[in-house]
């Protein structure tokens, strides 16, 4: 004690330095020496790692400080090019800019050039199209200032300008296809209207979006959704190209200085994005008038032009108003584009619009690396959940070396504790559709049980938290979000491998669109729907209320009457054809394009399920219609025809007036008012009809001869059982409700159960059915039976939000903590 002491009094510590460790100085013994020997090499040992250190986060920092300087420098380069300030290089293809005098050329020399610029590498020389797109002559010289810099003289400069624009701003090495590039020529030409029908992830956008830069000026380009300008706008401006959304979300500031900016004689905003309600303004059709005047409207582009006809998918009522915009600008061409509309739709797309002699681009919907498929709920080998976890494990390929386990060795003996407490790292993205916020919930909570990183994001959640789930999915931090339909609009992310809808949409234009939000980066993806006849009772139900209102509308003998005639056949068709889809075995490229009218597409081969394994597809089809008539018909009085039911004509599709979502999230209103006003309208919309509905049917149904309620006898169901069903000892206890109850209970043991399975010896239905009957055979009415198993089914969805797994125990044998007699073994 008293040598450590002193020797600690002759030690001094050298604090100059506070990172550094203490030095001794004049060490008094050779033990000491030692000791200080040691440290001092160690403190050298530090400051050297010390150095290293600072050397590794300066030359960090140097490398951010050059990106981000390069990145300011590119952007800066870019915005030269679309605001025409750089020079043109002089080579013999771009020779020097002539005076205006000489602004046409000699014929000879126009061949010559088109010539030229046909062999020339341009923008991929092996999609250079036909003579005619790559003739200057075919184009109209702008003479007016792009910007405040070049002033486009002759057409050929158009020429050099639009590969320019396309090699250096947006940054393609070659067109997507021939249309796209056919596509962008003609509207460059800026001759005639043009209608652009390609599918999703075509390029469909850079059709408008480079003729706009290359031709200066203002394009004017509506679009349905605030959402959607609002992530175009942010991706031209990392371009470097200028641009605005006037929307109802804009402060008052904010509005003015756009307003200023396009009242200049030049104005800088190449394109100006605005909703088609904004478009129906007074004080719009001025603005348009002033551009128009000042000759700087290039083009109007409807964007999504579904949205004006009601045989789309979505439609708008306020595109309706664009057509009148014609008499304010009538000399601009107009540009029309959709994926998703039929020979009808065009034509009325054409005529609503007043699109004069339209050329139109077209495509087929046939997307070769997208893979469709369709899986039977209730006919899974698996719990629907599980099967769907293990799909998008497989589609998302799991990065083994960045793979972390933080097992230790014990649990790595536990295969399903493994499962779940390995941090997989996953490639690519998916996102899984689901109907509702509780589903989306529960989706993403079954995924993380089963170790895959997912979130959920629909209209409940804060916005805060909204832009948090997208944010991380965008940049794969979380590979999977289990999303409402708002999601993923205008969200352009090219690694996208799986889009799985936990159930259909209301319609085939409208699933077409969010499958196609896979793969767009044009690798192998895939796309899935899980279907169940509950779905398509759900379906049927969800639209019929809507369908309700047009019937009224449409018994008018006036135009309003026919535009509504016309949607409801829409709605039914589209319907239709979604369930069809589901249900039918055929190539499902062919039905897609079928029902765009695309007779040309033929059976893909092997980039659908039918088309891969025709017999199991064909199986499953099958096994689904023979269960159509047991399965779940909460909606249908035992008895009824599915035609008496009045479900078979209510089929019906699109959303609700045109308001979405993703619109009242973008709106005004605070989220939260957003959500709670669609909620109740919704939740207002779907008691009334029950009501109606039953009402209907009991006027409609003739006389029943009086059965006591809980004595009704139906045909037992087929996908579940019940125990001891003939008891039927509680009053009102119909045996049909008893089976819900079962199938209830089934779907959220399924749930919770996913990782671990049922108990040893047990199915998942023998234990749901045993539940049930626990709860039956100690309840005393029908209350008591009801609020037992609604505590249960509580219990099980708690623990499964905990990642908790149900303690099973057979709740025949439980009866106040008591084993009942009849029960002992
Ligand atoms: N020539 C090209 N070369 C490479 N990528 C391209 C080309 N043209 C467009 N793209 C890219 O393809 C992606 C899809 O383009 P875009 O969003 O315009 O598709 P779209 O046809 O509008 O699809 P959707 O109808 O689904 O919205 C974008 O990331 C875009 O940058």
């Amino acid at each position: 004690m008293s040598t450590n002491k002193r020797t600690l009094e002759t030690i001094t510590i050298d604090d100059s330095d506070e990172e550094a460790e203490p030095v001794a100085k004049k060490p008094p013994t050779s033990n000491y020496s030692a000791w200080a020997e040691i440290f001092n090499k160690k403190k050298a040992e530090k400051s050297k790692d010390a150095a290293v250190e600072k050397a590794k986060k300066d030359a960090d920092n140097e490398a951010r400080r050059q990106k981000l300087k390069d990145a300011f420098n590119e952007r800066k380069r870019r915005e030269q090019i679309v605001n025409g300030t750089v020079p043109a290089k002089k080579t013999p293809e771009n020779p020097k800019k002539v005076p205006e005098k000489s602004k046409k050329l000699p014929e000879k020399e126009v061949s010559r050039k088109s010539k030229k610029s046909e062999d020339s590498p341009g923008p991929s020389s092996s999609h250079v199209d036909s003579q005619d797109s790559q003739d200057p002559s075919e184009f109209v010289a702008n003479e007016l200032a792009v910007g405040t810099g070049e002033r486009l003289i002759r057409p050929q400069d158009i020429i050099d300008r639009r590969d320019k624009v396309f090699l250096e701003v947006f940054r393609h090495k070659k067109y997507r296809s021939r249309l796209q590039m056919q596509a962008i020529n003609c509207i460059l030409k800026r001759k005639c209207d043009v209608y652009v029908s390609l599918p999703t992830g075509a390029g469909k956008s850079l059709c408008y979006q480079l003729p706009a830069v290359v031709h200066g000026g203002v394009t004017i380009v509506v679009s349905p959704l605030i959402a959607l300008m609002k992530d175009q706008v942010a991706a031209l401006r990392k371009k470097g190209i200028p641009c605005e959304t006037l929307n109802s979300t804009l402060t008052p500031v904010e509005r003015q200085r756009i307003l200023g900016e396009l009242a200049k004689m030049n104005p800088t905003i190449r394109l100006l994005y605005i909703t088609a309600e904004g478009c129906a303004t007074d004080s719009m059709k001025a603005l348009l008038g002033s551009l128009t005047r000042r000759e700087v409207l290039r083009y109007i582009v409807v964007d999504e032009a579904h949205c004006v006809t009601q045989w789309g998918h979505d439609f708008r009522p306020d595109y309706l108003n664009l057509g009148a915009l014609r008499d304010v600008c009538p000399d601009v061409p107009w540009v029309a584009l959709t994926a998703t509309a039929n020979e009808k739709a065009q034509n009325d797309i054409s005529s609503q619009l007043r699109l004069r002699n339209p050329e139109a681009f077209k495509a087929g919907t046939y997307r070769d690396n997208l893979y469709y498929d369709v899986q039977m709920r209730d006919h899974l080998p698996t719990a629907p959940e599980n099967h769907m976890a293990s799909f998008i494990t497989k589609c998302l390929t799991i990065d083994q070396a960045k793979t972390t386990s933080n097992l230790t060795k014990n649990e790595t003996k536990n295969e399903k504790s493994a499962r779940t407490q390995a941090k997989k790292s996953f490639t690519g993205s998916a996102i899984v559709y689901c109907r509702s916020r509780s589903e989306c919930e529960q989706i993403a909570n079954v995924l993380r049980i089963a170790g895959i990183p997912a979130m959920a994001y629909h209209a409940g959640l804060p916005k805060k938290e909204r832009n948090e789930v997208q944010e991380k999915w965008m940049s794969n931090e979380i590979p999977v979000v289990a999303a409402t339909v708002a999601f993923g609009m205008g969200i352009d992310k090219p690694d996208v491998r799986a889009v799985v809808h936990w159930s259909p949409t209301q319609n085939l234009a409208g699933y077409y669109q969010e499958a196609g939000r896979a793969g767009r980066d044009g690798k192998r993806s895939y796309c899935r729907i899980y279907y169940a006849k509950a779905d398509k009772n759900a379906l049927n139900f969800l639209v019929s209320g809507e369908l309700a209102k047009l019937k009224t509308k449409a018994e008018k003998k006036n135009a309003e009457g026919e535009k509504a005639a016309m949607q409801i056949k829409s709605i039914q068709v589209g319907l239709a054809k979604m369930l069809e889809y589901c249900e039918s075995a055929k190539c499902r490229h062919v039905a897609i394009a079928e029902f765009f009218d695309d007779t040309d597409c033929r059976p893909c081969g092997s980039n659908c399920d039918f088309c891969r394994d025709p017999k199991a597809t064909l199986q499953s089809a099958q096994a689904f219609a023979n269960s159509q008539d047991s399965l779940g018909s909460v909606f249908r009085r035992p008895g009824t025809s599915r035609a008496e039911s009045g479900f078979e004509t209510v089929y019906g599709g699109g959303r609700r007036g045109g308001e979405t979502e993703d619109e009242l999230l973008s709106s005004n209103t605070s989220s939260k008012d957003a959500m709670e006003r669609m909620e109740h309208e919704e939740a207002k919309r779907v008691r009334g009809l029950i009501d109606s509905e039953f009402a209907k049917r009991r006027r409609a149904a003739p006389a029943a001869p009086a059965v006591p309620r809980g004595s009704r006898r139906v045909e037992p169901a087929t996908d579940v059982s019940v125990i001891k069903p003939e008891q039927a000892v509680i009053k009102n206890v119909t045996l049909e409700s008893r089976e819900n109850w079962v199938r209830y209970l089934l779907r959220a043991l399924e749930t919770n159960w996913i990782v671990s399975g049922p108990p040893a010896g047990t199915t998942m239905k023998q234990c749901a059915e045993q539940l049930e009957y626990g709860m039956y055979s100690i309840s005393k009415n029908e209350t008591t039976y009801k609020n037992k198993l609604g505590h249960k089914l509580a219990e099980i969805k708690t623990l499964t939000k905990k990642n908790q797994p149900f303690p099973y125990t057979n709740t025949a044998v439980e009866q106040n903590g008591f084993v009942k007699a009849a029960n002992l073994a």
